[in-house]
């Protein structure tokens, strides 16, 4: 293979990883490299340095050099191709089976997952971007172990194709350039951008990608930069890529307006990624003691008063500036017990249910089986509109003191979620680290992100010394012991999970609170 210059791949590149790693398209990788790595690294710094403000006793605010954007007369383009009518999203990793699953879905977008819901092996990499190439081409077929075959259904049957790089934070070992990883955003957009937006665009869509973890119009600003770069670079005309950014961080939620007018001729909306942000919050004011003290996991839901603040804010700024808003993951799953099943299902629908009422536009669900129950849920609303963005709900008006309203969340911090917590996070560690992201565990849909709440609210508890249900404070001692009790429950032997437990302990105990769960876990890879 030959390599463009300056480009080094420090893994494998043969069979048909040659057709993704090609010359012209480690060009583009170079040359996004060349013109954004430094801003990007600098945005990465701004974060540190606005975290020290927290700390030392700032606030969030909406900020007051961007009132004019806020106050603007301004619209994002009008909804490309594919991306008019999303009354249900179906997420999910890139592997060959379950790319033809969720296409096959009945959903009408397709999140395809480079971020919470794949771990970043080579692999998984390179083998997702050669999977969305062959399904644009309908190459792409599966046979299982067992036998069953899978293949794409009539090509306006499938749902529309929208990839979710990796954050910003994130690097791409295996792909130097002038001797420096590159981001594994870059990489992940400049593939797929590549090899498929002129297949896109000849099947009458486009190049289109959700934006997750930012936490400032700034670098809202770097990815439109980004993508005026790339059209530039493959003479596609300017405005074919579209992107939905995830309000998924808290410093995000109060540039919602900032952040849709940065990319206002690439929008296609925001989506309340509400498993993020919930772990947002507790890492940016983790040091506040009580007031931004979380009760157990499970009863942090849409309905407490911050979050509801956040979600009613998305839909009207999403409205007031002609965008779609997106709602978030309820992570429910089937079960074999129909029980849990029928609980299942009727929290999903409860949820969908409320966000259609709220105005969303549609919204996600983690599993081929809750894409009919979403659709009905915005039919609904909805009825024979592809939208409702005509739904402009002035009358929602929410403060910053409302998002930053933590204190009003009710609830208490018990041993069970304790134990949950722990379970969780090393269960999830664990099958991270074999190289899948997502997992059902209890019979919720767990990946990056729910992780993220699980391991960061065991931090919290265990900083603020905080009292469980059971009158007992939690200490380093007790949560040793919990882990220990946790993994002798799980299948195999206690020492397979040695690694998984090395990684949740250096994530959820250690007081050099690491920024992302997947960094640790991504310096264990090789
Ligand atoms: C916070 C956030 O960012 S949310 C977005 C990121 N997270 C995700 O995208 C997670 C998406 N969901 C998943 O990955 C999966 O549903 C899991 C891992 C949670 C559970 O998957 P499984 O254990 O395979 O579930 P289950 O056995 O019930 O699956 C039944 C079938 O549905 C398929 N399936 C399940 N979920 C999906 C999905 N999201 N996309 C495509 N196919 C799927 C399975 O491949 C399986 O197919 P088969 O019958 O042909 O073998
Ligand atoms: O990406 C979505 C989230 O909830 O996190
Ligand atoms: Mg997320």
């Amino acid at each position: 293979m030959r390599v463009a210059e300056g480009v080094q791949i420090t893994a494998e590149t043969g069979g048909r990883f040659a057709e993704v790693l090609t010359e012209p398209a480690l060009d583009l990788l170079a040359s996004l490299h060349r013109a954004f790595d430094a801003r990007r690294l600098e945005l990465l710094r701004a974060r540190e340095v606005r975290y020290d403000q927290l700390v030392a006793g700032h606030q969030l605010e909406f900020l007051p050099e961007t009132k004019e954007v806020r106050e603007g007369d301004w619209q994002v383009a009008p909804p490309a191709p594919g991306l008019v009518d999303r009354r249900a999203e179906i997420t999910g990793p890139t592997d060959r089976k379950m790319t033809i699953n969720a296409l096959n879905s009945g959903a009408k977008v397709w999140l395809a997952d480079f971020e919470d819901a794949s771990t970043p092996t080579w692999d998984n990499v390179v083998q997702g971007q050669l999977n969305l190439m062959d399904a644009l081409d309908r190459t792409i077929d599966f046979t299982s172990d067992e036998g069953k075959s899978y293949a794409l259904r009539p090509a306006e049957e499938l749902a529309t194709i929208v990839v979710r790089p990796r954050g910003w934070h994130l690097s791409e070992k295996h792909v130097l350039v002038d001797g420096q990883p590159m981001s594994g955003s870059l990489v992940d957009f400049g593939l797929y951008f590549f090899h498929c937006a002129q297949r896109q665009l000849d099947a009458g869509k486009g190049p289109y990608f959700y934006l997750p973890k930012m936490e400032s119009h700034l670098e809202a600003r770097l990815w439109n930069d980004v993508f005026v770069h790339a059209q530039d670079h493959l003479a596609i005309p300017q405005g074919t890529i579209r992107a939905t950014c995830l309000i998924e961080t808290y410093p995000a939620a109060f540039e919602m307006e900032e952040i849709l007018y940065e990319l206002r001729d690439h929008s296609s909306g925001l989506n309340a990624g509400r498993w993020d942000y919930i772990f947002s919050v507790i890492k940016k004011f983790r040091t506040r003691g009580r007031d931004f003290l979380l009760p157990d996991r499970n009863q942090v839901t849409m309905t407490v008063p911050f979050m509801r603040a956040y979600t009613e804010l998305l839909v009207r700024t999403c409205h007031k500036r002609g965008a779609h808003a997106i709602g978030g993951m309820a992570a429910f799953i089937p079960s074999r017990d129909p029980e849990v099943n029928e609980a299942a299902f009727q929290k999903v629908t409860d949820d969908k249910t409320r966000e259609a009422n709220d105005g969303f536009d549609g919204s996600w669900v983690a599993h081929p089986g809750m894409v009919e129950l979403c659709k009905e849920a915005f039919t609904k609303v909805l009825g024979d509109r592809p939208n409702q963005i005509d739904k402009k709900r002035e009358d929602v008006q929410v403060t910053a003191e409302q998002l930053l309203d933590v204190k009003a969340t009710p609830g208490t911090v018990t041993e069970a979620g304790l134990r949950n917590n722990i379970s969780v996070g090393i269960q999830y560690l664990h099958t991270w680290l074999k190289g899948s992201g997502a997992v059902g565990i209890f019979n919720l849909m767990e990946d990056a992100a729910t992780a993220e709440i699980s391991r960061s609210q065991v931090w919290q508890w265990l900083h603020n010394d905080v009292e469980l249900d059971t009158g007992e404070t939690v200490t380093r001692e007790l949560i040793d012991r919990l882990v220990e009790e946790e993994v002798a429950k799980l299948p195999g032997e206690p020492s397979d999970y040695d690694e998984a437990r090395a990684t949740f302990l250096e994530v959820a105990v250690a007081d050099d609170f690491a920024e992302f769960l997947t960094l640790p876990a991504y310096d264990r890879m090789p």
